[in-house]
């Protein structure tokens, strides 16, 4: 049976802040997949998943300095493909890594990563990812153990492993996730990275030299406790997915467990930062 999705195209002016809180607030209400596009956001939600009202309390919708117009339409999951094809373009970080799609040519650089996202976030474009990438090339994975927790493509622990970090863990709460990140470990040929479905439950016990989490704001809050206790003395903890309004929370969270606040990068009012033990 054909996976039926709705796309909803959002006209929005001015662009930012609104694109990425309502990027954020879709998320919630289960929007699963983003595409940016130059007038606003084209945002992807299973058909099955959509319920009246679904839109009704969102923040950024009622903003009165935003002004966002929509229009959805039905479409298989065939056509949804073709659309981000047409909208994916190759992302480089840092000079050093290109992150692109398997019908982009090979691109002559030190890390090449190999991405087909499907229904999965996590191609370089947001900035969460971005910020992590260049993270990843800051630092020294040699010989590292590393979790990706909330892998989503699988694209940090691609980057970590080929960077050198071993063993690689990746987890995500949603099996098309799980799913995909299977698929693009085999494509970059990361046969290392071992990937399960699943949330902070599975942590217990487990140690790590480095943890990457681009989750959200409340997840994180949630989870930092587990991460501090898994984390090896000298361990990093690099964190995403929240904006600089929430990073002293995120830092007060990190120091009642142990973890300093060390740097961090900002992009559109997003902050990717690094904690250490
Ligand atoms: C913002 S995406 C990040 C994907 C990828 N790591 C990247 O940097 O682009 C967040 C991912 O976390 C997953 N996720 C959400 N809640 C989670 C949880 N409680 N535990 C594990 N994964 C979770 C989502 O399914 C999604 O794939």
């Amino acid at each position: 049976m054909a996976i039926v999705y709705l796309e909803y195209n959002f006209k929005i002016i001015p662009l930012q802040p609104a694109t990425d809180i309502l990027i954020a607030e879709l998320g919630d209400a289960g929007f699963e997949s983003f595409v940016e596009t130059e007038e606003g956001l084209l945002a992807y939600i299973l058909k099955e998943e959509w319920k009246e009202g679904l839109l009704d309390d969102l923040f950024a919708l009622q903003h009165p300095d935003f002004k966002i117009s929509w229009t959805s339409t039905e479409i298989e999951q065939q056509n949804w493909n073709a659309e981000w094809e047409k909208n994916f373009h190759p992302i480089q970080v840092g000079g050093r890594c290109m992150v692109r799609a398997p019908f982009h040519d090979p691109i002559d650089v030190e890390f090449d990563i190999v991405i087909e996202p499907k229904m999965s976030f996590g191609t370089g474009h947001h900035e969460t990812t971005h910020m992590m990438l260049q993270h990843i090339l800051d630092h020294d994975f040699e010989g590292k153990s590393v979790l990706d927790m909330g892998c989503g493509t699988g694209v940090l622990a691609i980057l970590a492993n080929k960077k050198g970090a071993t063993p690689v863990e990746a987890i995500d709460i949603d099996e098309w996730c799980v799913i995909n990140t299977q698929e693009n470990i085999e494509r970059n040929a990361c046969l290392t990275i071992h990937v399960e479905q699943g949330t902070s439950d599975l942590l217990t016990g487990r140690k790590y030299d480095v943890i990457l989490a681009n989750i959200n704001r409340n997840i994180l809050l949630d989870d930092i406790p587990m991460y501090a206790n898994c984390l090896n003395k000298g361990g990093a903890l690099f964190l995403s997915g929240f904006y600089l309004q929430d990073l002293d929370a995120i830092s007060a969270k990190c120091a009642a467990h142990g973890l300093e606040f060390e740097k961090k990068l900002e992009k559109n009012n997003w902050i990717s930062a690094k904690y250490v033990n």
